[in-house]
């Protein structure tokens, strides 16, 4: 992993960067939902682009929030991962992706991101 913390310091990101404070290293424990068990249920990732609709359609579809009330939904800065367990059949992690992350970035670890993916919804524009 060629990321420094002297190059990112906490807090402090660069524009397009994917340190790791966005959440996605394997030791990380702090998403906002903290997940027990993160390598064994499927992984969906919502990606796409910045403002598009990402967090909207995952607190709509799975935390019955009203449409409105996504008007009121903050940019996110970091990965949120968040555990599904509607019935011991159904059990599977969402990780909601910032819009600003930058693919090619040389700190971006796809081998950590998409190894346990089991699928991918990419949003480009929820309207
Ligand atoms: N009119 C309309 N607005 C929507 C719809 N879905 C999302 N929005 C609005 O679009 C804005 C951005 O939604 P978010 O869900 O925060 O977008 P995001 O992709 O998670 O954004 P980032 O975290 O910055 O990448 C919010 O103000 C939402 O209310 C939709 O279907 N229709």
């Amino acid at each position: 992993m060629s990321y420094e913390e002297e190059d990112y310091p906490r807090g402090d990101y660069i524009v397009g960067s994917f340190p790791k404070d966005f959440g996605y290293g394997p030791d990380d424990q702090d998403g906002e939902i903290e997940v027990a068990n993160t390598t064994q249920k499927p992984r969906i990732l919502l990606m796409g682009l910045r403002r598009s609709g990402k967090s909207s359609i995952q607190k709509v579809v799975f935390h019955k929030m009203s449409p409105n009330e996504t008007l009121f939904l903050e940019s996110t800065n970091k990965i949120i991962k968040d555990d599904i367990s509607n019935s011991s059949f159904v059990q599977f992690q969402i990780w909601d992706f910032p819009g600003q992350i930058d693919f090619f970035d040389p700190t971006f670890d796809s081998e950590v991101i998409f190894g346990g993916c089991g699928a991918l919804v990419f949003v480009i524009d929820a309207q």
